[in-house]
């Protein structure tokens, strides 16, 4: 039975408080000890009720975005609710809340804005972001997501729309590991937008001029960071979706500084190096014996493959030898030597070894490098042509193809076209969710390589261990505690990663692993290693009523 709370607030600004609000779940002495007469229906209802009823709504709307709005409404006015939802049917309520609809929300934004959730910290309000910090209802914040909303998905810029992801990933937290909706924040740095639909749209919602650039943007990113240490000084600070150019850079001026975490480069890597590690599971071999193709340069492309190089390090290979083993392109195509410019992290991986002409497209890459895991992180659909998948299919027994771009327009290949064309030999995995996969008179669920396996647990390793810093090898230990809850280690034909069903459990294992190398590594206080689930539980919050007492 939860715990009693003592409520100062009643009436209209208890069903208006979120957290608190039960809408018709208030029984009727709770309705008559605080103001509420009068204010709802007769009817008193369960949770479980309340879910029913919801789910069975959600159910005849007649699109994901439709479904979605609901969902954004419920989350507006009762939390638990919402999660509740999320609990009883994750599986249907991800793709919702996240992607691919997340998309669609983010580029209907300013159409369908209804509410206030989280924090727009515009430019023109710089000089302003301390006091708007400083609003007590944010005192209990341990983890804020940001994103200035330029590279939404593979959707590019989509200005303040940009703010659904951060809601969307927060969600993820509580839903999959349990952060109590309380501790999160999602923030929203309106530095303008380039994108001209939204630049000419009379609905626009957000700043309406060109994004700041240069050392001013610098300025401003580093004005936020500093307030927001000043403010939690012990915060989770989660970048998303920020372009290429700003991504890194920010990461790494700010991850010594506090425990800043970018989702897109290191929750992508350490989601695919789990699954690659999966899809290797009972093989005679080891990563660094594979040749990968990596589709896309950018923030996850980098992040993955220097995770790669990481972990093949670790099998005892050079840093010379394990880079050799990646071929990155982007969309000009293979990165060379020869190319005139290249972002600090692609430089890494430019190949000097290349016979051919520069800018080999994807199909001459393949033919020559044989590669046996191909990932897409492109952000441009259906790059993985039938030449080039039977291509690779035709040096390789069990092809590994992850097309990792989200929403499911922008993934590289779609897991049935993938299979048809390896006559089922491929190991798959997407980025956004696809329906099951039918074989053999048998289905077959498709993975989901996505960071919403990692990052859920990041945070409440970090929340459980009171790590202060995010490194490097917390990452590699968080891809390895994912990989080895594959349920592949017991089932040679089984899925690379746990169903969605299993989120927490997931959550669980890479809060550990998170945790552990924290405590390793010395960014976290020494705790013996009993200690380590009873603080993982005392973290989890889930969605039921509390009663409630008058304070
Ligand atoms: N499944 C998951 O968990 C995640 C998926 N993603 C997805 O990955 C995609 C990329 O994200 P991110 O790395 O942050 O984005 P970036 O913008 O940082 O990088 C995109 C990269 O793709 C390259 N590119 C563009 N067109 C082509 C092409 N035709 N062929 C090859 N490469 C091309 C770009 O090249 P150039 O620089 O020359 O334009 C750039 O290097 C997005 O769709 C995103 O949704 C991202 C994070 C997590
Ligand atoms: C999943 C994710 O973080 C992305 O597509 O950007
Ligand atoms: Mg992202």
């Amino acid at each position: 039975m939860p715990e009693e709370r003592i409520v100062q607030v009643s009436g209209k600004a208890l069903l208006a408080d979120r957290l608190l609000n039960k809408g018709l779940a208030f029984s009727l002495e709770e309705r008559e000890a605080f103001g509420l007469n009068g204010l709802l229906p007769r009817a008193v209802k369960t949770l479980d009720q309340q879910v029913e009823a919801a789910i069975a709504f959600l159910a005849g709307l007649p699109t994901p975005l439709a479904r979605h709005i609901r969902m954004r409404t419920i989350q507006d006015s009762n939390e638990t609710l919402f999660y509740a939802i999320l609990e009883r049917d994750l599986e249907r309520a991800l793709p919702i809340v996240y992607t691919p609809t997340i998309g669609e929300a983010c580029q209907a934004f300013s159409e369908i804005w209804h509410q206030s959730r989280g924090l727009f910290l515009s430019w023109p309000d710089r000089d302003r972001m301390t006091e708007i910090l400083a609003d007590p209802a944010y005192d209990d914040v341990r983890i804020v997501c940001v994103t200035d909303g330029e590279r939404v998905l593979g959707l590019g810029d989509q200005g303040v729309g940009g703010m659904g992801i951060p809601i969307g990933k927060l969600s993820l937290y509580t839903a999959c590991a349990g952060i109590d909706p309380r501790h999160t924040l999602p923030i929203m740095l309106d530095v303008g937008t380039n994108n001209p639909t939204l630049l000419s749209s009379t609905n626009y919602i957000g700043w309406k001029r060109e994004r700041v650039r240069g050392a001013a943007y610098d300025s401003f990113i580093e004005q936020f960071v500093e307030a927001v240490q000043a403010r939690w000084p012990n915060v989770l600070l989660h970048f998303e979706d920020f372009s290429a150019a700003h991504a890194s850079p920010i990461l790494e001026r700010t991850r010594t500084q506090l425990c800043t975490y970018n989702d897109d480069i290191q929750g992508t890597a350490a989601v695919t190096l789990g699954v690659i590690l999966a899809a290797l599971e009972g093989r005679e071999t080891r990563l660094r014996d594979q040749t990968v193709v990596m589709v896309g340069g950018g923030s996850a492309g980098v992040g993955i493959s220097r995770l790669l190089v990481q972990y093949m390090a670790e099998e005892g290979a050079s840093e010379a030898e394990a880079r050799a083993r990646i071929y990155m392109l982007d969309k000009d195509g293979l990165l060379t030597t020869d190319n005139a410019w290249m972002s600090a992290g692609q430089m890494e991986f430019a190949r000097q070894d290349w016979p051919g002409a520069p800018g080999a497209d994807l199909l001459q890459v393949v033919r020559h490098a044989k590669p046996s895991i191909l990932i897409g992180v492109s952000g441009v659909g259906g790059l993985f042509t039938e030449e080039v998948v039977r291509e690779m299919a035709a040096h390789c027994e069990r092809p590994v193809i992850f097309p990792l771009s989200n929403p499911t327009s922008h993934a590289e290949g779609t897991p049935r076209d993938l299979m048809a064309w390896t006559e089922n030999r491929a190991l798959v995995s997407t980025g956004t969710p696809f329906p099951p996969l039918k074989r053999d008179g048998r289905t077959q669920r498709v993975d989901l390589a996505n960071n919403a396996y990692i990052f859920p647990g990041i945070g409440l390793g970090v929340l459980a261990s009171g790590a202060t810093r995010i490194t490097d090898r917390m990452i590699l230990a968080a891809a390895r505690g994912l990989a080895a809850i594959s349920p592949r280690r017991n089932d040679p034909e089984g899925t690379l990663l746990p169903p969605l069903t299993e989120m927490r459990e997931a959550a669980i294992a890479v809060a550990s692993a998170i945790a552990r190398q924290a405590r390793a590594e010395g960014v976290c206080d020494e705790f013996p290693d009993e200690e380590l689930r009873p603080r993982i539980e005392a973290c989890l919050w889930t969605p039921e009523y509390r009663g409630y007492r008058k304070g």
